[in-house]
Parts: structure tokens; C-alpha cells; sequence
């Protein structure tokens, strides 16, 4: 299903829960700004080649728009459109002074040069420089980019504006990145989980995990995973699949990852086909790539009790039916990857006061913000009697809401 037939569905059937006024549910879900932009750089080779890039501000009524910046094949405008949207939720759902935004540029970024790389980066910014800022619209990375994106993006959007370092977030530590920003999403996940099984007097210890997608997320999730005692018995990544119904050696798969760029020849594992991933036998499925890929043609066939949802929008709804019928419990994406932009929020806090924090500090206030939100997330579903996805749902598109509302502008 389309991402954002998919999201405008969730964000209804949560419309419909919260009893909104026609007029505010619309406003809340046209984009504040959809921006399109053209990028073409010279190749390494002499020859020109062009990119289309975009940035979609989804709400801006609880503070600057946030969200990240993804580079892949797959980047199309109604993917960023519900991209930001959820980042909208989101932030409220994690209760942090934001609003939603995701941008995009449509390209493999495994077959650009690193110097190719930054010359696109550095066009993507010099397009949209003057729509965002510290208090506009505030990127950060996502699939396909990383801390060296941020910084071409800061160095760049300073050549126009001035050294501004909160103009971004998730950037190197050398230049005012956040400690534990790395591996908060991650952490975050991890946070969520045990949140989760505590309410099922289960904890991580003794779980078997899936991981589908290796990279920021997917290992940060199994390194911490791992050694809160968790099994982690077949992750997959673009490169491969692979299982050890015994455990992988995660800290020897890292290094694999790090070495080949890929978990594909690993020897502690057996290859599997990579479609199989999400139907593997496990306790805890965790997608942790991309989006739509729980699905009414796989769903059926998940093993998984619970499915923490570490990537943005795996599920579609035709899925959560079928799932939620087979009685497995799904964590939804906009709580639990919430830690990422929740660090994410740490770092330009720590940036406007020109201050650093320890990365205990971060861990311990990621910890207390993944509480709370799964304690909003709960009550919601006690209130509107709903499943964990309209809890967040309804939790977010509520404090969104009201916040529209008190500024005057759900007309
Ligand atoms: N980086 C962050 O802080 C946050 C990321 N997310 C979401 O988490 C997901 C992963 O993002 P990152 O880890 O940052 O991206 P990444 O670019 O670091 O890693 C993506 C991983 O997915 C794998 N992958 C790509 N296509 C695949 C396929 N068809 N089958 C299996 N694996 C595949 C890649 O090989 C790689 O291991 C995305 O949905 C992203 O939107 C959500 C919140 C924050
Ligand atoms: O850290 C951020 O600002 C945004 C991360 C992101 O893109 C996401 O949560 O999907």
C-alpha cells in the first residue's frame, strides 16, 4: 500500500477516536510546505548527473519542524509526505517541542563517490538553505546518510547564514554533535522493548530476535539487545540474510559489518533468502530498514508475538488487521523509534547553550522519555479501548491538536 494512503489512514481512524472537528482534522493534515528541487552535480568522470531531491514541513504548531534526510533509489514525494507526517506525531508522541519534517533525495548512495556525495549534498542545501534553520526546520539523518552528511550540510548552510551548529542535529562530535546520538534509535528500541515486556513480566533475557536491516538502527538495536542478554537468532541486510537458531555472535557480526560492509559472508550464520527474514521463528521481530514491508501477502506467515517497529512505517494496515487477529503485538514506529530524534532534541538543546553533556546524562534522559511515552501511549489505549498504533496515534495527533488549536489556526 501506498505510505501515504497508509498514514493518512492511521492518522484518521486516531481523527475519528479524538472526535476532531472536519475542518481541524484537514489542516492538520495538509503539509505546512512541500519543497521539490533539482540537483545536478558533475560525476567524478566529467559527466554531469541529475537528482531530484525534496523536503516536505509537515506541522510546525509545537515548535520547528525535525526530521531526517534519506538517500535511496526508492525516495518518492509521497514517502517523504508520510515521512514527515509521522514525524509530526511523533515528536509529540515523545513529547518533545518539535514538529514534523523529512526530506529526501532519490539516488543509491553505494554508487556515488564519497566527493560525489558532498557535491549533492552540498547542492541539496544550497537549494533549500533559506527554509530551514535553528528555528525553521532542523534535518538530521536517516537512511542512506550519516554524521558526514550533517556536516556538509552545516558547513554549507553556513557559507549563507553563519557558523550555526543547531541548524542540524546527529552531526560528528567534533562539530557539537550529541554523545549517544548514534546509537539512539537503537537505544531507544531497546528502552521501548523492555517497556513493553515488563507489561507481559517478560523481559529481554532469554527473547529470540529477528532484525531485518543493519545499519545505524538495526545494529545499534542488536549490539544493546545482545548485551541485555537477548538472542538475536537472523538479521538481514541489502547485502544478505543469515541465521543461527543458537544465537549470532553479535560483537563478531559487527565487526564482519564493518570490514565487508555487509553481513552477507559471515561465517557464524547460515545464509537464508533474505525474503524469509520476516518470517523466521522468533519471540520479537524487529524491521529496522524500510517501509511496507509487513504486508497482507507476509503477514499470515510471522511468527513473531511482538514486532517492535524500528523502521519508519513497516506495517501496512492491511497487515496490522491480519496481525492484530493473530493476536501479535505491535509497538508502532512513531514511539518506537522515537529515541533518535528524542537525542536528536538533546543535541540542539545542548547546542543553543553552548554546553556538553556526559553520555550518561543522554542515556538517563532517553531512558526517562521512553518511559513517559509508553505511559502516554498506554493511557490513550485505555481511553479510546485501542490497540498500542492508535494509542500513539491518538496520544500525538491530540497534542498537535491542541496546540493548533490554541494558536488560533484550525481554521
Ligand atoms: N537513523 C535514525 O536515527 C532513525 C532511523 N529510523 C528508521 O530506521 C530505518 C533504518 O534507518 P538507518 O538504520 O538509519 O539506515 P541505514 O542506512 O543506516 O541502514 C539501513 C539498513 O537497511 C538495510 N536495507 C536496505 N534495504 C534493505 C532490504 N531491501 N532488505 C533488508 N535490508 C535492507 C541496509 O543494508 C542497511 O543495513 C529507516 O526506516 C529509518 O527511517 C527511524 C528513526 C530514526
Ligand atoms: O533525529 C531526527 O531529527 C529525526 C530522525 C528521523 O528521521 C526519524 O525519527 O525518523
Amino acid at each position: 500500500m501506498n505510505a501515504l494512503v497508509a498514514t493518512n489512514r492511521n492518522f484518521k481512524l486516531a481523527a475519528r477516536l479524538l472526535g476532531l472537528d472536519s475542518k481541524l482534522e484537514k489542516s492538520l493534515l495538509i503539509p505546512f510546505r512541500e519543497i521539490k528541487v533539482e540537483c545536478t552535480i558533475p560525476k567524478d568522470d566529467g559527466s554531469l548527473a541529475s537528482f531530484v531531491g525534496f523536503r516536505v514541513q509537515h506541522d510546525n504548531a509545537r515548535g520547528p519542524m525535525k526530521g531526517g534526510i534519506r538517500y535511496h533509489p526508492e525516495v518518492d514525494p509521497d514517502e517523504v509526505n508520510a515521512l514527515a507526517q509521522l514525524m509530526t506525531w511523533k515528536t509529540a508522541v515523545a513529547n518533545i517541542p518539535y514538529g514534523g519534517a523529512k526530506g529526501g533525495i532519490g539516488c543509491d548512495p553505494g554508487k556515488l563517490s564519497i566527493s560525489e556525495l558532498e557535491r549533492l549534498t552540498r547542492v541539496f542545501t544550497q537549494k533549500i538553505h533559506d527554509l530551514i534553520g535553528i528555528h525553521t526546520d532542523v534535518p538530521a539523518p536517516d537512511m542512506g546518510t550519516g554524521p558526514q552528511t550533517m556536516a556538509w550540510i552545516l558547513d554549507e548552510y553556513s557559507k549563507f547564514h553563519g557558523y550555526s551548529t543547531a541548524v542540524v542535529t546527529g552531526k560528528p562530535i567534533d562539530l557539537g554533535g550529541s554523545l549517544g546520538r548514534d546509537a539512539a534509535t537503537g537505544r531507544g528500541v531497546l528502552f521501548a522493548t523492555e517497556a513493553l515486556l515488563n507489561e507481559y513480566g517478560k523481559s529481554i533475557s532469554g527473547q529470540q530476535f529477528v532484525i531485518q536491516g543493519f545499519g545505524n538502527v538495526g545494529s545499534w538495536a542488536a549490539q544493546l539487545i545482545h548485551e541485555s542478554g537477548g538472542k538475536i537468532v537472523a538479521v538481514s541486510d541489502i547485502t544478505g540474510a543469515l541465521k543461527n537458531s543458537k544465537g549470532l555472535d553479535i560483537p563478531s557480526l559487527l565487526k564482519h559489518v564493518k570490514d565487508n560492509k555487509g553481513v552477507k559472508g559471515f561465517h557464524g550464520g547460515d545464509p537464508i533468502e533474505p525474503s524469509s527474514i520476516l518470517v523466521e521463528d522468533c519471540d520479537i521481530l524487529i524491521p529496522a530498514a524500510l517501509g511496507g514491508v509487513i504486508n497482507k501477502e507476509n503477514a499470515n506467515d510471522i511468527k513473531a508475538k511482538f514486532i517492535i517497529e524500528a523502521a519508519n512505517h513497516p506495517t501496512d494496515p492491511e497487515a496490522d488487521e491480519i496481525l492484530s487477529k493473530k493476536g501479535v503485538v505491535i509497538l508502532p514506529d512513531i514511539y518506537a523509534n522515537s529515541g533518535g530524534v528524542t537525542v536528536s532534541y538533546f543535541e540542539w538543546v545542548q547546542n543553543i547553550q553552548g554546553f556538553l553533556w556526559d553520555e550518561e546524562k543522554v542515556n538517563n534522559e532517553l531512558r526517562t522519555y521512553m518511559t513517559k511515552g509508553f505511559k502516554g501511549v498506554k493511557e490513550m489505549c485505555k481511553t479510546h479501548n485501542c490497540d498500542l498504533r492508535m494509542g500513539a496515534f491518538t496520544l500525538g495527533v491530540n497534542r498537535v491538536a491542541r496546540a493548533t488549536v490554541l494558536r488560533g489556526w484550525e481554521a
